[in-house]
């Protein structure tokens, strides 16, 4: 028997006035896949993410999160994005949204908050127990940054990062909020070849660490390179889905991108 999909889309629909950005998109994740969601420009891809992470409540359809080895599902719908990271859902953004005033560790350590039990008191008293717990989220942001290759620049400020590297810090924040479904929205956005590189690694590595991704992404040798399997959007519908050599010749597929500039 199959298990019960992570991630299970159902129907999903958003509207903006009178323009329907999403219309009754069904979807799933399976523990452990790599998942792709292309598209031409404006097909909506940002905003699927961003129903799926509270930052829009979709008109319609539903969204069911199921932790690895669970039968128990929780509803997205309606939650705050807070909320959603809470339920084991985290994202980056296409537009790189870093803390630059702030250190390269720092930025790691505020994705962390979200599973710390330390209230306001705690900070203030600085008790035994805060401490202990700061200690630890410093030697949790310091593991997940070695993982991402910037370890050594972990008291850098943000802003002082290469453009490759500020998009690793990115995710590495997102991991810091121990997700077990990982959004990436265009992580090679803006990269050159070699950072492309490796991203593709270091994409692999957190899958085979146990994180689940789901990503948007244009590169399509990177797509290519990642996914088991694709899912692709048109006018906020799927008009197609399967394995990256299903993809690859389907027509549909093809004629939806005739005239796009595909990075092939
Ligand atoms: N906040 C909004 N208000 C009104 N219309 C919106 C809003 N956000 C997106 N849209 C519209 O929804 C459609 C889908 O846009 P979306 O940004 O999700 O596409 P995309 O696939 O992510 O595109 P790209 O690859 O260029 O990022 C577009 O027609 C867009 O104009």
């Amino acid at each position: 028997m199959m298990a019960t999909p992570i991630l299970q889309i159902s129907g999903l629909t958003m509207d903006f006035g009178g323009i329907r950005a999403l219309n009754r998109l069904d979807l799933e994740v399976h523990a452990g896949e790599i998942v792709a969601l292309i598209g031409p420009n404006g097909a909506g891809k940002t905003t699927f993410f961003n129903c799926l992470t509270g930052i829009y409540t979709p008109t319609a359809g539903e969204i069911l999160l199921t932790p690895p080895g669970s039968t128990k599902n929780v509803s997205l719908k309606g939650l705050k994005p807070n909320h959603v990271t809470e339920k084991g859902l985290a994202r980056t953004f296409q537009n790189i949204r870093l803390f630059s005033q702030m250190t390269v560790l720092e930025n790691v350590m505020i994705g962390r908050h979200c599973r710390t039990k330390a209230f306001i008191l705690g900070a203030i008293l600085r008790n035994a127990a805060t401490r202990r717990e700061e200690r630890q989220i410093v030697e949790m942001s310091y593991a997940i940054l070695d993982k991402v290759g910037l370890a050594h620049l972990a008291n850098e400020f943000a802003r002082n990062l290469p453009y490759g590297a500020q998009r690793r810090l990115e995710i590495a924040r997102a991991l810091a909020t121990e997700p077990f479904l990982l959004l990436l929205d265009e992580p090679a956005a803006g990269m050159n070849p070699q950072e492309t590189q490796e991203l593709d690694r270091l994409i692999k590595e957190i899958s085979t660490d146990g994180h689940s991704i789901l990503l948007i992404e244009h590169d399509m040798k990177l797509v290519m390179s990642l996914s088991d399997r694709i899912f692709v959007m048109d006018y906020g519908k799927k008009i197609a889905q399967g394995k990256p050599s299903e993809i690859r010749s389907n027509p549909a597929v093809i004629k939806a991108y005739l005239g796009e500039d595909v990075d092939a």
